[in-house]
């Protein structure tokens, strides 16, 4: 569905987006993670068509963004910062919104005003930044688009109303097949709202994975031993992180459940115990090993 291929994004010497490829599928959600000036608002901006891209190539659906109006009918982006016309309402930008998207849905857009109480005649400029963002979702939603691109959209919300976004947009994602894809430097947030996660450093894709996968594919297991087995024990398994403490042996191991399972038993352990790993949890393994430090990476 949006398909990014080699692009490379420079503003005067300093060079953005490096050699990035990305490929979201239809119907998922892609949460673009990184520190700041990683990039991340360059490159939706890119996809979003509202930034040429110096190389490479951008397209959503097969068809080309930068300054194609009929791929942008389907395609909208709420940035870090909403805007709107000068001193204008809800109900002025509603009619605006109107004029440029053909799918606009007005009932929806009165529905929405009045779930989130919005006084839409009241002037935008005079609402609080959380107001405005909500504004910004009612009208992006009411456009029916089929890509969402979504720079640090929760931001300014409170809680209740962060969740209530949420689940708008799952309610799109599963009914209308809508696809999205959203920054954020917020780890905990991505594990719960994404299908898959990149992370950008410096302007390139440091690491992209699959939710599930990820899940599935690594484990920690804590186990404790009668009689210790010789260290060679790790060998027949993927090892990320090893702890031993007393008779206790703390891993991180990647593979299937059913065979590291049935390889531990195998040492009738004790106790061995499967636990849960964090999306963070995840990225420290998985990122440590190649020398890089998350934390440095992600901030909440
Ligand atoms: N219009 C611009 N002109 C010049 N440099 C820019 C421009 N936009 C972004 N940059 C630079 O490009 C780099 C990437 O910025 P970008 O905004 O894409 O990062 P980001 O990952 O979205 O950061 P943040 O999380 O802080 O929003 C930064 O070094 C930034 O200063």
């Amino acid at each position: 569905m949006i398909k990014a291929v080699a692009v490379d994004k420079k503003f005067e010497k300093l060079q953005a987006v490096t050699n990035l490829s990305l490929h979201v599928r239809k119907g998922s959600i892609y949460g673009l993670l990184g520190s700041n000036g990683a990039g991340k608002t360059t490159l939706l901006k890119m996809i979003a068509g509202i930034y040429k891209q110096d190389k490479g190539e951008i397209k959503i659906s097969e068809q080309p963004i930068y300054e194609m109006p009929e791929t942008k009918q389907r395609v909208l982006f709420i940035p870090d910062q909403p805007y709107f016309l000068h001193q204008t309402s809800l109900l002025n930008m509603a009619w605006f919104y109107e004029q440029v998207y053909t799918k606009w849905n007005a009932k929806r857009f009165k529905q929405l005003t009045t779930h989130f109480r919005m006084d839409p005649t009241k002037n935008l400029s005079r609402m609080s930044k959380g107001m405005q963002r909500q504004a910004s979702f009612i009208l992006t939603l009411s456009a029916m688009p089929d890509v969402l691109i979504l720079d640090e959209p929760f931001d300014g919300l409170d809680p209740v109303v962060r969740q209530q976004m949420k689940n708008l947009i799952l309610q799109d994602v599963a009914e209308r097949g809508l696809t999205l894809i959203v920054s954020s430097h917020n780890l905990r947030e991505m594990e719960d709202f994404c299908d898959y996660v990149g992370i950008m450093h410096k302007g390139t894709l440091l690491f992209e994975r699959d939710m599930d996968e990820l899940k599935t594919d690594i484990h920690k297991l804590q186990i404790a031993f009668k009689n210790v087995p010789e260290k060679s024990f790790l060998d027949g398994m993927d090892v990320l992180h090893y702890e031993k403490r007393g008779s206790v042996v703390l891993c991180i191991v990647k593979g299937k459940m059913e065979d590291i399972s049935a390889y531990v038993r195998s040492y009738n352990p004790a106790i061995f115990d499967l636990l849960p790993l964090t999306l963070e949890e995840i990225f420290i393994y998985e990122l440590g090993g190649v020398g890089y430090e998350i934390r440095n990476l992600i901030v909440e």
